[in-house]
């Protein structure tokens, strides 16, 4: 059995003094794929081949989906340039017999013409074979990539949010995206595995037929160039693994210079100093080990180029002597000789190709995973219509806890939130206001007792149709790198995009200044770094928001500390905003800790530790002595009075 490199203790990075100032020891990822940073060296080389054709089958699958035409073409081509192959060497023994014959030169080159013309046709058509298997992957695998990545999307965008909070899942799903990119490597990889692999059964075919201790000799001068490319790739492998959170730590703290954000800390603290130290000092480790490499590199193909050698003395001397007892042909040295060492080329090439097969398969095997997590725990389609009409949303006896937590972040909350009124949601952080919402937009589905949207159970309901009712804004809404007007359109995408509608939902939102102040107005991108690129202040953000909120056009509006960034008097709007949208029926549930806005809602919630503690009116919670209501709004009162009597001016001594 040959024996591949391991890593070695001594190959494992030593940590840098920068390493231990950063992050007190190796910054480890918390990452699905850190699980395949050693598939390659956990399997032997035959275990390795043994599991060739899976993988090929998943490759294989994915094209005879999307076009079995282009795979089949694909297939026939290679498998007709290794039968060129055969015919080659075949050819080539023909020509040496006529050419080594009794006789005058040109009876012998005449003899040869007739193999010399095959051999110049086969060569030709092996030329145009491989056009066709270059049109034919060229043709596959961008859609089998495409069909791929669309499908692992698609599933992302459908599955149920409570599986996308969910630490494994996400991980799962996240490892899912590495497997994408293998897809396309996969079909090139598989595609010369093939290729390789019949040339050197169409060439082992050819030997044997001439002598078969010539599959022997050709066996020995390839092994020791098979062993050589073996170990150098796994060598690397082994290092690239145990060199990984060394190289992504390296990257964290060079990507950190360049981002604008980080900027004033990097010039005016001068962290920019330490981060480059660092870098140097991480850098100067990685150095040394791409030096250890080259020079093992180095090492093993002198080892590999000497014991391929020796095997060639030994199998010529065979040769030598099959020819010296006349047990085979001067013709068939000849072709034997030219047949075996095309194939150790070709061994050398094929056991890269398939360790490459092999590490992208660990990653196509992830995007199954992906793929059958995300279609599991998709959002169901179909279920009960909602009723039509301003909406009522009540729940009953509602717990939930995040899928893996210990606690409940809701517990038996039962609580209405009545048509066409502003409803708002208070407790201090952690209460589980921002859970509570979601709940009440059909987001999560509660882990005991039931949401009932118009009457409808949420479990029973059409989803969709739940969604369509409800308009949000989170707490961290989504900046999407787009243009202002896509920022607003997005709110409702399944319209066409609507002009008018955007800037009625804006000059509403009080964000139609905003715009207007950009230099493109609404074909300006919001997010920096891109052409026609602006950057927003987080109030203009919040405003730019509230319109995408307001374009949606929906029912129930669910609003989570919209007024956050915005200036006093843009909140005082903002709060009267939302109040009006009450006029033609709409329902607002508010999340906010400004408690003078809440005091014009008609009815409050309390929440403490996931329940409901208090409700009623600003009025009736204020009757409440020492009620978590009355004595948060005490506290915000009176640190506005506090301030204002510590910025009354001091009284001068002649005043
Ligand atoms: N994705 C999540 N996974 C696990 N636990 C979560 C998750 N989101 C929130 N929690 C937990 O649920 C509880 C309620 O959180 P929630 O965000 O609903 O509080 P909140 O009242 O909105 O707080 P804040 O006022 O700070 O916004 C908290 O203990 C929080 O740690």
């Amino acid at each position: 059995m040959m024996a591949f490199p391991r890593p070695r203790k001594s190959q494992q990075p030593s940590l840098s003094e920068s390493e231990k100032l950063l992050f007190s020891g190796v910054l480890r990822h918390d990452k699905a794929w850190a699980r395949y940073e050693n598939p390659l060296l956990r399997l032997s080389f035959w275990q390795m081949a043994r599991q060739f054709p899976a993988m090929m089958g998943t490759v294989t699958r994915a094209a005879w989906r999307e076009d079995r035409r282009a795979l089949l073409v694909l297939l026939a081509a290679e498998l007709g340039i290794g039968l060129m192959r055969a015919f080659t060497l075949v050819a080539t023994n023909q020509i040496l017999i006529a050419i080594f014959s009794a006789g005058p030169t040109t009876e012998r080159l005449l003899e040869a013409a007739p193999a010399l013309v095959a051999a110049a046709a086969v060569t030709a058509l092996s030329s145009t074979l491989s056009a066709v298997s270059v049109a034919a992957s060229g043709r596959l695998e961008p859609k089998i990539e495409r069909a791929c990545t669309a499908r692992y999307y698609r599933g992302l965008a459908r599955v149920e949010l409570a599986t996308l909070v969910d630490k494994r899942s996400q991980r799962a799903l996240d490892a899912g995206r590495y497997g994408i990119r293998s897809i396309r490597t996969m079909l090139g990889s598989s595609i010369q595995v093939i290729n390789v692999f019949i040339g050197l059964v169409a060439a082992a075919g050819v030997l044997f037929l001439l002598h078969p201790a010539l599959v022997l000799a050709l066996l020995l001068i390839a092994a020791p160039r098979a062993w050589g490319a073996v170990a150098v790739v796994r060598r690397n492998y082994a290092s690239r693994s145990a060199w990984l959170d060394h190289v992504r730590a390296t990257d964290m703290i060079t990507y950190q210079l360049s981002r604008p954000d980080a900027g004033p800390e990097v010039k005016a603290h001068r962290a920019g100093e330490l981060l480059a130290g660092a870098y140097e000092d991480m850098a100067a480790t990685s150095a040394r080990e791409k030096q250890r490499l080259a020079y093992a590199e180095a090492g093993t193909d002198l080892a590999a180029s000497a014991m391929s050698g020796a095997a060639s003395l030994v199998s010529y001397g065979a040769l030598w002597a099959l020819l010296w007892f006349g047990g085979i042909p001067l013709a068939a040295a000849g072709t034997a000789v030219i047949a075996v060492r095309n194939s150790s080329q070709g061994l050398g090439s094929l056991v890269m190709s398939m360790n490459r097969l092999y590490e992208e398969s660990m990653y196509l095997a992830d995007l199954e995973i992906a793929y059958d997590l995300a279609e599991r725990n998709a959002i169901p389609t179909g279920g009960l219509p909602i009723p039509q009409g301003p909406v009522e949303v009540r729940c009953e006896h509602v717990s939930f806890s995040y899928p893996g937590a210990d606690q409940l972040a809701l517990e038996g909350v039962s609580l209405t939130i009545p048509p066409g009124r502003v409803v708002a949601l208070v407790g201090e952080n952690g209460s589980g206001k921002t859970t509570l919402s979601k709940l009440l937009a059909g987001l999560y589905l509660p882990t005991q007792g039931r949401v009932f949207v118009n009457g409808v159970d949420v479990r029973e309901a059409d989803r969709d149709a739940v969604f369509d009712k409800v308009a949000l804004l989170c707490q961290d809404f989504p900046h999407w790198a787009m243009t202002a007007r896509a920022n607003v359109h997005i709110g409702r995408p399944e319209i066409d995009v609507d002009q008018e509608r955007i800037e009625r939902a804006a000059r509403e939102a009080d964000a139609l200044g905003v715009v207007e102040s950009l230099p493109d107005r609404w074909d300006s991108i919001i997010v920096s770094g891109f052409e026609r690129s602006t950057q927003l202040s987080g109030g203009q953000w919040q405003r730019i928001g509230s319109a995408r909120t307001r374009y949606r056009q929906a029912p129930l509006v669910i609003v989570d500390e919209p007024t956050s960034a915005l200036d006093p008097r843009a909140e005082i709007e903002a709060f009267q905003a939302l109040r009006s949208l009450t006029d033609d029926g709409t329902t607002v549930v508010l999340i906010t800790h400004r408690l003078a806005a809440t005091a014009t809602a008609d009815l409050i919630y309390v929440l403490d530790r996931g329940r409901v503690v208090e409700r009623g009116s600003h009025a009736d919670l204020m009757t409440l002595p020492g009620g978590h209501y009355r004595t948060l709004y005490e506290l915000q009162a009176a640190q506005y009075a506090q301030t204002a009597r510590t910025a009354l001016p001091h009284p001068t001594p002649s005043s």
